[in-house]
């Protein structure tokens, strides 16, 4: 199709992703270098002769990557084959010391999954093409500049050799923001699976290709011809690390490519950065094709057997799943059960409150209080993970009735979060316990000497009367007499 036919056309874009995930393991994939980056580590440190590529050194697969990548698999509804393989993909780039990256090629581990993303009230389910095992290269820093304008470069190979699971999808996107959902639901399936840590720098990043088809091309159900799939001309978006990021960049590309073709431009088949302080994409080379890589069988790794693992390693109950559950099996609105699936953690947190105490007063304090002033705070229940049985505890006084709602959400958790002290700290300092029906009558008579006036005024029927004595002895508890209580005690007394 000439670019002059599509520029009377009105477009839709078609985007397809490769997600480069961060696995989760101790050691890199073919030696025994650790994974983890110290702080403030030296370049070129964290490596060995193997991940370094000097002549000799021989990689051995690290069974952890493997495992994860059929967890991943499993997750995906992919199929895992009964043998995978490794071959080698040559390019020459400073970050890669063997001048080869190892991967896999027409084995991969995972092949034909899919994902179901929510996107608005819409249920969308995304085509997983293949997931494969890979090794990440190093890192490059540049200098005085981003990619395109540095003085100059370092290389540092510490990250040489980290795990990574490419996962590539059917182009099965029609916009930026299905993009930007379902990269959050995958990273919520890996956080499930516990073998991905978001938190770490650089732990997703995603190439996003990007073409657009004429609208009438595109089928009601959403179904795009693999014809006109490839014939359209793609470019491939390099760089982008975050959900936003992702959509930020997609959207950029959107209006490039739309303007482009309207005055009647052919879309380069390209590979573009995206600047994310500049936020544009700019041209990198052209794509290069398959052929360009040189494939060949990596002879120092033997083919895999991986049939049986699929039966052999277990995976976790999945967000959507446990997010059914909870809505049956503690009577959550869906509203509650989206929000204490979020994350593993959470979703782990609020089982083991709920098993104790009420599930709903568990989901009210889980969801609403705790996310709540999390969220204000900009942390993450992470922030917390070493502190949940502190505010197990706080809900424990709470259903207890040790302390009222009103002093537990306003006090003690808020300090909790802000001084990282124990709620019992909390309530001794600030005299927050509970007062006992001993104290409150104190406080009752207190209040009834102290304000003649008021107590003469609820006898002469003065309904605002009542209402004040209650406030006063209230004060005096310092909030912590049940006001219900109060209310009764004050009653019986000015009846008698
Ligand atoms: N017309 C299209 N528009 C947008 N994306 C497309 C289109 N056709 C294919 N894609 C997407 O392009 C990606 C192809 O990735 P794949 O890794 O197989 O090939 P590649 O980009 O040529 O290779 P690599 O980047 O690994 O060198 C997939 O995510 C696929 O969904
Ligand atoms: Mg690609
Ligand atoms: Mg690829």
């Amino acid at each position: 199709m000439t670019a002059q036919a599509l520029e009377q056309r009105e477009l839709a874009s078609v985007i397809g992703l490769e997600v480069h995930v961060q696995l989760e393991t101790d050691t890199k994939i073919f030696c025994g270098c650790s994974t983890t980056a110290v702080d403030d580590e030296e370049p070129n440190t964290r490596t060995c002769p193997v991940c370094l590529g000097l002549p000799g050194a021989l990689p051995v697969l690290n069974e952890g990557a493997v495992e994860a990548a059929v967890k991943i698999g499993k997750a995906l509804n992919a199929d895992i084959p009964e043998e995978t393989t490794f071959h080698r993909k040559n390019y020459y780039y400073p970050d890669l010391p063997k001048n080869f990256q190892i991967t896999q090629y027409d084995a991969p581990i995972c092949q034909d999954g899919h994902l179901a993303v929510d996107i608005q009230d819409r249920r969308r389910v995304i085509n997983i093409r293949r997931a494969h095992l890979e090794e990440d290269p190093g890192s490059l820093q540049h200098k005085g500049g981003s990619i395109d304008t540095a003085d100059y470069t370092l290389v540092n190979y510490n990250r040489a050799g980290t795990p990574l699971m490419e996962i590539v999808t059917e182009p099965d996107f029609r916009s930026p923001k299905e993009v930007r959902n379902f990269l959050a639901k995958l990273e919520e399936v890996l956080d499930y699976l516990g073998v991905f840590d978001s938190t770490r720098d650089g732990s997703l990043r995603i190439d996003a290709n990007i073409s657009m088809v004429p609208s009438d091309e595109v089928s009601d159900d959403g179904s795009i011809a693999v014809e006109t799939l490839e014939e359209a001309n793609r470019t491939e978006v390099k760089n982008i690390s975050s959900h936003k990021g992702a959509e930020k960049a997609l959207a950029y590309e959107v209006t490039r490519q739309k303007n482009a073709i309207q005055r009647g431009r052919a879309i380069e088949q390209e590979t573009r950065h995206w600047d994310e302080s500049r936020g544009i994409t700019v041209s990198m080379r052209s794509k290069e094709e398959e052929k360009d890589y040189r494939y060949f069988r990596e002879a120092d790794l033997p083919a895999l057997q991986v049939s049986d693992w699929k039966q052999k390693i277990p995976i976790p109950e999945l967000p959507d799943a446990r997010r059914d559950r909870f809505s049956e099996e503690y009577g959550l609105d869906e509203e509650s059960a989206s929000k204490l699936t979020s994350t593993k953690e959470v979703a782990d947190f609020y089982e083991d409150v709920a098993e104790e105490y009420d599930p709903d007063l568990a989901a009210t304090w889980v969801a609403d209080n705790l996310l709540g002033e999390l969220n204000y705070r900009d942390m993450e229940i992470t922030d917390v993970s070493d502190r949940l049985d502190e505010f197990k505890r706080l809900v424990a006084l709470v259903a207890d009735d040790e302390i009222t709602t009103k002093n537990a959400e306003e006090i003690v958790l808020r300090r909790m979060l802000d001084d990282g002290v124990d709620p019992e700290t909390v309530i001794d300092e600030e005299g927050l316990g509970k007062a006992d029906d001993d104290a409150i009558g104190g406080f009752v008579d207190e209040a009834i000497e102290e304000n003649p006036d008021a107590v003469d005024d609820y006898h002469s029927g003065e309904g605002g009367a009542l209402n004040f004595l209650v406030g006063q002895v209230m004060q005096k508890s310092k909030g912590s007499a049940d006001p219900g209580t109060v209310n009764q005690l004050l009653r019986e007394r000015l009846d008698d």
